[in-house]
């Protein structure tokens, strides 16, 4: 039986060629296509901050997943191992359950646990560690079943996007799931259109599904944010900004709290 740590020790083999530029590292543009990850997460941790200080800091713990992701990638595409897929699909599924416990609205709890966030999180936390040792049993299934978590996040924001009349937050909305869309495109093409992306040799398409949907992270943070503020910060003013500048005409999200002025 081979180690888990060897090369090509894991089912799933992308459509890019292996082992064309190193012999050290089979997937060469998936690999180097998570730097986004490695960017993105402490960018939005220091762009975040007054957000964080008034919110909850365990917000950073989302951000220190998504660079996680991001070097179990890496490692994932580098070796195509078994050990480097698990711990890859592992951390997507820890930095999607630590974002429910944070950000899902209490409306959306299940009614027996009436509005308790900490008796969701609880529930959250203890499935998922049921769900990480499963993991190890079909790890072929593993990224079909986090894909349908994001499809359950994508109903909870339509439904938040019929509620809303504020523009700021349609906008976001509106951005982050075609990003997302776009992104899960790419990914399902690469895994079930293979052969025809090798006739025509084009074999990006899961290292573009990378920087999309590292750019969804922003867009789907600050959505998140917003949807929260509106339960659980009713009385403070959110601003949402652009990195680096507001008039540029790309830009990444971010949430500025507006000092309160109110002085006694
Ligand atoms: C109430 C909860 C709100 C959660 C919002 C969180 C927004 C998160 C945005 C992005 C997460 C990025 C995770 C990407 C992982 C990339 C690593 C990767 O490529 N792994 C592949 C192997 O290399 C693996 O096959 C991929 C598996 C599937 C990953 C599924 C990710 C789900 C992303 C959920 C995005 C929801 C966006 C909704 C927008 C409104
Ligand atoms: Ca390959
Ligand atoms: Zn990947």
């Amino acid at each position: 039986m081979p180690s888990i740590l060897a090369y090509q020790s894991s089912e799933v083999d992308w459509c890019e060629s292996n082992f064309l530029y190193s012999p050290l590292v089979a997937e060469f543009y998936n690999t180097f296509s998570n730097v986004t990850f490695l960017i993105f997460g402490p960018l939005m941790a220091f762009l975040m901050h007054s957000y964080v200080q008034k919110r909850s800091r365990y917000i950073y713990c989302i951000m220190a997943l998504f660079v996680c992701i991001g070097f179990f990638s890496m490692y994932f595409h580098a070796t195509l191992s078994f050990l480097g897929q698990l711990l890859d699909e592992v951390a997507i599924l820890w930095m999607l359950a630590s974002s429910y416990s944070i950000w899902m609205p209490r409306c959306y709890f299940p009614t027996f646990l009436r509005g308790s966030r900490s008796q969701f999180t609880c529930m959250i936390l203890s499935g998922t560690t049921i769900v990480t040792f499963l993991s190890v049993l079909r790890p072929t299934i593993n990224a079909y079943a986090l894909n349908s978590i994001a499809l359950h996040v994508v109903y909870m924001v339509r439904l938040e996007y019929k509620k809303t009349r504020s523009r700021q937050l349609r906008h976001m909305i509106g951005v982050s799931v075609v990003l997302w869309a776009s992104a899960l495109a790419s990914w399902i093409s690469d895994r079930l259109f293979c052969s025809f992306w090798q006739q025509i040799h084009f074999f990006y398409l899961h290292s573009i599904w990378h920087l999309l949907i590292s750019f969804t992270f922003p867009y789907g943070f600050v959505t998140m944010a917003l949807v929260d503020a509106k339960y659980e910060m009713p009385s403070q003013t959110l601003r949402v900004h652009y990195w680096p500048r507001d008039t540029w005409p790309v830009g990444l999200p971010y949430i500025e709290v507006q000092a309160d002025d109110k002085s006694c």
